[in-house]
This record gives structure tokens, sequence and C-alpha cells, in this order.
């Protein structure tokens, strides 16, 4: 995500040192979601032995943890406050709706709601003010975003129904999970190919029949027993989305 928003910083109309301090903000904010994430999953986590998380398997403190989540979301607020005053309160509305899915909203049927504000929100606050990017592009940021959320959840489907948490993945069930998915990261092309003004580029067109012909044999490669197919198409397209995004950048309104 930092990498991305950096990207498009560093595309927009932010000066250098503007884009650099936007990054930070939102590699603190990051950072603070992640953290924040950890604290509250630790004994869901322990539950169902995530040796990827270590605060769940006792390598670090909840004290560490704990400090470390406040001093990156303090600095995430303060640095956003150096953007325009819409710009940088967007930023830390986009802040407080990811924290919300931490303290709660992703075990409810909501769960997605979180990732298309904060993603919906992040070029607003990257463009720094007038002019604010275009619809087509706050929709494109969300749809990722939502498609995001999906991605992160399907292959802990299991541990989260041991676990009792239960999402909008969760409840749709796997197979229509990845049918959202696939059609979350298609949306996200064709905002992004046709959103812009003027006929798209050729290049940029030939991405939308890609990123069908990627899903079509994902979906039907899955037929076959622990096949992972339709993930890695929906990975696949949501690569070409994120390169979509870059190439399209958020100074084209
Ligand atoms: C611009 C901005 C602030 C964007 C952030 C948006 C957002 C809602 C991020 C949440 C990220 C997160 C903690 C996922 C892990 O959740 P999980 O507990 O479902 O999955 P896990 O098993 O990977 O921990």
């Amino acid at each position: 995500v930092s990498a991305v928003a950096a990207g498009l910083a560093l595309g927009s109309e932010r000066s250098l040192v503007s884009a650099i301090v936007a990054t930070a903000a939102v590699f603190a904010g990051q950072l603070s979601v992640g953290w924040l994430n950890d604290l509250i999953d630790a004994p869901r986590d322990a539950q169902v032995g995530r040796t990827d998380k270590p605060l769940a398997a006792g390598a670090i403190s909840v004290a560490a943890v704990r400090t470390a989540c406040i001093v990156s979301a303090a600095c995430a607020v303060v640095l956003s406050l150096f953007s325009a005053p819409l710009a940088g309160g967007l930023h830390i509305v986009a802040l407080a709706s990811a924290w919300a899915y931490d303290l709660g909203v992703k075990a409810t049927a909501f769960s997605v709601v979180p990732f298309a504000v904060s993603f919906g929100l992040l070029p607003a606050y990257l463009a720094n003010g007038a002019p604010y990017p275009p619809a087509w592009l706050i929709a494109a940021a969300a749809a990722l975003g939502s498609a995001a959320h999906f991605v992160n959840v399907l292959p802990d489907l299991a541990d989260d129904a041991a676990t009792g948490v239960r999402g909008l993945p969760h409840r749709l069930g796997p197979p229509v999970s990845r049918f959202a998915t696939a059609a979350l990261v298609l949306t996200t092309s064709v905002l992004l190919v046709f959103g812009p003004d003027g006929a798209p580029s050729p290049v940029a067109l030939a991405t939308v029949p890609l990123a069908v012909s990627i899903l079509v044999v994902g979906f039907l490669l899955d037929g076959r027993p622990r096949s992972r197919a339709a993930f890695r198409a929906v990975m696949l397209v949501a690569l070409i989305d994120v390169a979509l995004l870059l190439h399209t950048g958020i100074s084209t309104a």
C-alpha cells in the first residue's frame, strides 16, 4: 500500500518533500492498522497456531506492540496535518475506518466497507486538494481495496470459521466470494481504462480482454482439487490494476 501511495504521490501535483511526507503518513498509518489488528487478534491467532504473527507466537510483548501502535498512529495523524486541511482530514478518516475494521467491523456483514472507504479516500488524500480525483478514480480505488479484503480473507476462511470471525466473505461462502473478488478486480480495470477523458491507449484497452481471459482461465482450472488457480488469477488481475493505477496517476482529472 505504501509503495503504491509513494508512486501516486510522486506522480501528483505535490512537491517532492510533500510527496515524501504523505508517503510517510501512509506508511505510519499502515503500521498502526496492522499492529492494532495483531493486538486484537492475538488470542484468536494463537488459538489457530498462526506462526506468521510474532505477537501470537509469543516472540514480542503486548506492551511493545501497543506502544508501537500508539506511536505509529500519532505519527500518521501528525504527518497528515502537513497536507491541505481537507486532504489531511480525509486520510485521518481513512485511518479511522481501518481502525474500526480492526476493532470489530471485520466480524460483521459490513467487513468490506472499511476497505472501500479507506482505499477510496486514499487518492483524494494523496492528490492534496483541488482538483480532487474524479469519481471514477475514487470508485476504482474503492473497488480494488474491497478486492484486497476478499483476497486477504479467502485463504483464512477455515481458520476464521474456527474462531468465529464472520465477515462478508465468510457469510457469502468461498464460491460467491471468489466471483465477487473477480468482479471487483475487473470493475477496477474497466474504471481505470474507460474513466479518463479521451480514448484509451491501445495498451490500456488491451488490458480489459486480457483481464477477462486471465479470470476465465483461472476459474476454469479451479475445478481441480486443491487448485488455487482462481485465487492466482484474481491476484494477477489485481496486479495489472495496480500497474494501470500507477500509469493513470491521480492528476489526470
Ligand atoms: C488507506 C488505509 C488506511 C487503508 C487500510 C484499509 C484497511 C481496512 C486495512 C485493514 C488491513 C488489515 C489489518 C488486514 C488484516 O485483517 P484480518 O484480520 O482480516 O486478516 P489477517 O489474518 O491477515 O490478520
